[in-house]
């Protein structure tokens, strides 16, 4: 029947896999690590991409389509771009029954796909800046355990690519791009996260260095990286000669940076807010807000009852909220609130003979079960204040269940014993890439191995003498590490 046989804070792996198939947000499919996203998951997707889409255009940033191919030459251009990933790149090698004359790859990423193309069309420093932009689908063909929008063989992204005359617009273009991101993690999914630069080690080998907003999982004690935003500095640029001349008629080399982020943002959004009823939707990424439900009774005037639902709906919806009726008679009411709480439907709505002759209705909140009878008038504005209020505490609960997760530590033994204790863990490190291959080599187990996951750029107070937690050198800079997915 219905209801989850996992509960998250016994087993979340096998609860993450229920709730969202139960959700019908996914369904497995027959390849290992790819999943169909079914309507309740892409609606999130395309309220984000609205957002974002929004947002970038308003930066003069354009969207563009290129191919799915990359030529393996061109692939492996960039040499330590490719290095780390190559196992990660599935190849085309046949149509039909004969073998292609030279395997082509399919995108994980596009920078080599595009940047031939960037040397081509950029000359002068009138077509810079250049900032494209596109919507697309990637394959990586990982082999660590695949998980629903975590981790998947095929996720959809946005990666946006830019080319700017100077550092300086490239600089302030990456933090531009991260800010976005933190909106959408903290005011669309309702989930903290904390905006700093990856290590050396962690960064995109690609690149000159890299901002991240970082999330975290209580339940399994992961940091999971949010979205990125690179600078890639001019090495790009040499690799594919894009080049232009600048207003002193020198030849010079573009700034570049490319930036994204992918559906593994419903996930973390799943893992933070769900729980044992199921998914719980954050009202800014529902496409049901409010969901309304006849409560008839043998002799009561149901006639009157479904007219009252059906105006309610109709009052929401053009007040601007996303409100549905669900007037099925093959399911009991009973079924029904279980139905919509394992979809995670921000606030319910019950109108029963009683609150129909008190011309009222009765609206439970998702989040905190509680129930607030509403006169039928004063419907529309109760409604907007209580999805206002169910997203902003949704982020302070998720908030609070965050910080309580965080150990500052200053030294190994610390950092080991909060490590154990599933914690996200702020301390002060020398910033020494040896040292970082050390913790990683020093905790390593079935858990998986301990990384930094960020420098906050709001730097706690470093008072001077204070030393490396892992090194015993000088410290440099506080720094969060953990275990991630
Ligand atoms: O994709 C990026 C960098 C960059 N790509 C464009 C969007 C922003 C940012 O993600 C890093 N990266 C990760 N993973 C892979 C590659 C790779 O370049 C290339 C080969 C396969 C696996
Ligand atoms: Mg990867």
């Amino acid at each position: 029947g219905l209801g989850l046989s996992y509960k998250k804070d016994e087993n979340f792996g096998e609860w993450y896999s229920e709730v969202v198939v139960n959700g019908e947000m996914i369904e497995y499919y027959d390849i290992s690590g790819c999943y169909i996203l079914r309507p309740w998951a892409m609606s999130i997707w395309e309220i984000m991409q609205t957002f974002f889409d929004a947002e970038i255009k308003k930066m003069k940033i354009k969207n563009c389509y290129f191919p799915l191919f990359v030529s393996s030459g061109v692939l492996q251009k960039e040499k330590d771009h490719i290095e780390g990933f190559a196992p990660e790149v599935a190849w085309v090698t046949k149509s039909g029954e004969s073998e292609l004359e030279m395997p082509i790859a399919i995108r994980p990423t596009s920078e080599t796909v595009m940047y031939p193309y960037f040397s081509k069309w950029i000359r002068g420093h009138r077509d810079l800046p250049l900032r494209l932009n596109q919507w697309c689908n990637v394959v990586r063909w990982e082999f660590s355990n695949p998980t629903p929008f975590i981790r998947s063989r095929e996720f959809l992204w946005q990666e946006g690519h830019t080319a700017f005359a100077t550092k300086e617009e490239a600089d302030t273009e990456v933090l531009d791009i991260l800010e976005l991101y933190r909106r959408i993690y903290e005011e669309f999914l309702a989930v903290p996260v904390i905006k700093g630069k990856k290590s050396e080690h962690e960064k995109f080998a690609g690149g000159l260095y890299t901002t991240t907003v970082e999330a975290f999982v209580p339940n399994t004690g992961r940091g999971v990286q949010g979205a990125t935003s690179h600078c890639l500095g001019q090495n790009f640029a040499k690799m594919f000669e894009i080049n232009f001349e600048n207003e002193k008629g020198e030849k010079a080399m573009v700034w570049q940076n490319s930036w994204a982020y992918t559906t593994r943002t419903i996930g973390v959004m799943i893992m933070v807010h769900g729980d044992d009823k199921g998914l719980v939707l954050p009202p800014k990424v529902a496409s049901v807000q409010v969901i309304v439900i006849p409560v008839p009774y043998k002799d009561a005037d149901t006639k009157g009852i479904f007219d009252a639902c059906a105006a309610t709906v109709k009052s929401l919806n053009e007040s601007g909220i996303r409100a549905e009726a669900d007037f099925r008679d093959n399911y009991s009411p009973g079924w029904k609130y279980s139905h919509w709480e394992m979809k995670g439907v921000p606030l319910r709505i019950e109108i029963g003979p009683k609150d129909y002759a008190n011309n009222q209705v009765r609206a439970v909140r998702r989040d905190n079960a509680t129930k607030h009878d509403i006169p039928m008038a004063d419907v529309v504005e109760r409604v907007k204040d209580m999805l206002d209020n169910i997203q902003q505490s949704l982020f302070d609960a998720a908030k609070e269940k965050r910080d309580v997760c965080i150990e500052v530590v200053h030294t190994w033994e610390e950092f080991a014993e909060a490590l154990g204790q599933k914690k996200m863990i702020l301390a002060p490190w020398c910033d020494e890439e040896e040292v970082e291959r050390d913790v990683k080599t020093r905790t390593k187990g079935e858990m998986g191995a301990a990384k930094s996951l960020c420098s906050p750029f709001q730097q706690p107070e470093l008072p001077e003498g204070t030393l490396c937690f892992a090194s015993g050198k000088p410290a440099k800079k506080w720094t969060y590490w953990g275990r991630s997915y």
